[in-house]
């Protein structure tokens, strides 16, 4: 058995993969303030894997935490991946391919091998992210805006009168604080996303938009045309990566 772990910014995600078969999803917070007790509580009743694989873009603390916790509880060695130029026929559109957050790596490799191409992927987690995949397999570059949360978080950091409350509605225009910046993130994002593909149409008519990451499904019900929800892309491209190696 082999553990696939997706350390985000905001949330722990991770899913067993025996005989190629990846099992249910399950996530926890995590994110940069993830502990050793954390773990005891997550992953203390699972049998020991025979290898554990990492997508990490949760900084080096949260590495050191995990590769401390897989060490001391498991005696194993976390196979942390990076992002490459190329691999498993996916090439990188980063001038510098290592400076791609290894999650959008690993998304793209997933959406080469089990999605219709040319692809559009979006990943709504802490930021969101947008990129383009050919149907060669080449990486086109992307964007990055902070996600739905973190959207939120700076209007309440950064204004006096503005809480950072979600409070979902149907209403065109919000009569209260939280309905109005809920309503204004949903705007922000969906509009990124329409927008985007918009100024993609000219080159790529026909893109596949693939949605994953924590706010998904919210933003999928944002979108004015249809997306593939993909809960777990990253730990698809991390299952990829295993097998070939
Ligand atoms: N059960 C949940 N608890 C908390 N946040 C959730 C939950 N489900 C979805 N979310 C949303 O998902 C976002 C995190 O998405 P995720 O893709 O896990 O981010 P990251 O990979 O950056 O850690 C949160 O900001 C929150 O808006
Ligand atoms: C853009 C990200 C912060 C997204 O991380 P997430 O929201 O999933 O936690 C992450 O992919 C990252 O740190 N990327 C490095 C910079 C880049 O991709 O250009
Ligand atoms: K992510």
């Amino acid at each position: 058995m082999e553990l696939l772990v997706d350390s985000g910014n905001s949330r722990l995600k991770w899913a067993v993969l025996e005989r190629g078969v990846i099992g249910p999803l399950r996530s926890a917070p995590g994110g940069r303030d993830l502990t050793p007790a954390q773990l005891d509580r997550l992953w203390g009743e699972l049998p020991v894997p025979d290898r554990v694989w990492i997508a990490n873009v949760a900084g080096e603390s949260v590495a050191a935490c995990l590769e401390r916790w897989l060490q001391s509880r498991w005696g194993r060695t976390g196979n942390f991946v990076c992002s490459r130029r190329e691999d498993c026929g996916v090439r990188s559109g980063y001038r510098d391919p290592q400076k791609l957050g290894v999650d959008r790596w690993l998304a793209l490799i997933a959406a080469r091998h089990h999605h219709p191409l040319p692809a559009c992927i979006v990943d709504c987690g802490t930021a969101l992210t947008l990129d383009v995949l050919d149907s060669n397999g080449r990486h086109h570059g992307g964007l990055i805006c902070p996600g739905a949360a973190l959207m939120r978080r700076s209007l309440g950091q950064g204004t006096a009168q503005v809480e950072a409350e979600v409070h979902e509605t149907d209403a065109l225009l919000g009569d209260h604080t939280a309905a109005a910046v809920t309503l204004g993130v949903e705007a922000a994002l969906a509009g990124l996303v329409e927008r985007s593909l918009a100024r993609l149409a000219p080159r790529w008519p026909d893109l596949h938009l693939v949605l994953t990451g924590g706010d998904a499904v919210r933003l999928a019900r944002n979108l004015s045309r249809p997306a593939q929800l993909a809960p777990d892309l990253v730990l698809r491209g991390l299952a990829l990566v295993s097998q070939q190696a």
